[in-house]
């Protein structure tokens, strides 16, 4: 579904005289449909850039990101061309960070709808679907007219959560999706992707939390290590070695 091609992505610096830096050089890893793929590796290491470059806030400098698209048959994220990415965004990719950028003064619930209104939904079939994730995602029901611009941390980062999974994207791309909130509302987040991975939904994310990501997570690759080797979760060494 998703296989990373010797990926690499450098940045220029402006600032300085230091010139480049390369945090991500020559890496591969590859997905099959329904599984979790989970990277690890230390601060600043290049974890958010490999997500930037599968879903194109950054550019690669050089390497393939082949995903088998639905609608559009296989498709190198590397090359595709901007509408192209934007239909993708629209219709088959969700990314969630810890940072939520919305248009100002539009409600909550309407900025969770809107997310289903390019797939043919009413406005109001599409008000009451958003309602229902906001209510999955411990959102308190005053809060759904409001601004999200005025949310506190884990209430925005629960309305980023709510815009990617309200259109049940084929590819979920998650930064630190539960950075900011608790433990039940974190514990909540799982059981949903733990649904949405049974249902089909490929994914590939970073934890904080490393008990979090063994929980969700079928394989994790570390890219502190020489050649980006994967590491299995616990859980599933653990009934390996039973087996
Ligand atoms: N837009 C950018 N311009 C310049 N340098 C960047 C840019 N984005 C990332 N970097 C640099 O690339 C390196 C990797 O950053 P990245 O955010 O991918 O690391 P990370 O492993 O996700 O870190 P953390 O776990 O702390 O979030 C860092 O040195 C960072 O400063």
């Amino acid at each position: 579904m998703l296989e990373v091609v010797n990926l690499s992505k450098s940045f220029e610096l402006h600032v300085s005289q230091a010139g480049k830096v390369n945090p991500i050089q020559g890496l591969s890893f590859g997905i099959r449909q329904g599984r979790f793929l989970g990277i690890a590796g230390p601060s600043g290491i290049g974890k958010s850039t490999i997500l930037k470059c599968i879903y194109r806030t950054y550019m690669p400098s050089s390497g393939e990101i082949w995903y088998e698209s639905l609608h559009e048959g296989r498709v190198d994220l590397a090359l595709a061309d901007d509408r192209q990415m934007i239909r993708l965004r629209e219709r088959e990719l969700g990314y969630v960070s810890q940072f939520l950028k919305v248009i100002p003064r539009v409600p909550a619930v309407d900025v969770v709808a809107e997310r289903l209104l390019p797939f043919g939904w009413s406005q109001a079939d599409a008000r009451r679907e958003a309602e229902a994730m906001l209510d999955a995602l411990r959102i308190p029901w005053k809060l759904w007219q409001a601004f999200p611009a005025t949310f506190s941390g884990g209430e925005q980062q629960r309305v980023n959560l709510a815009r990617a999974f309200i259109v049940r994207p084929r590819l979920m791309i998650l930064d630190e999706p539960t950075a900011s909130l608790d433990r039940d509302t974190t514990a909540a987040v799982v059981g949903m992707l733990q649904g949405m991975k049974r249902e089909g939904t490929t994914m590939v994310g970073i934890f904080h939390d490393w008990d979090v990501m063994e929980q969700v997570a079928d394989e994790i690759v570390d890219i502190g290590r020489a050649g980006g080797a994967t590491v299995r979760p616990e859980r599933e060494a653990a009934a390996a070695r039973t087996e």
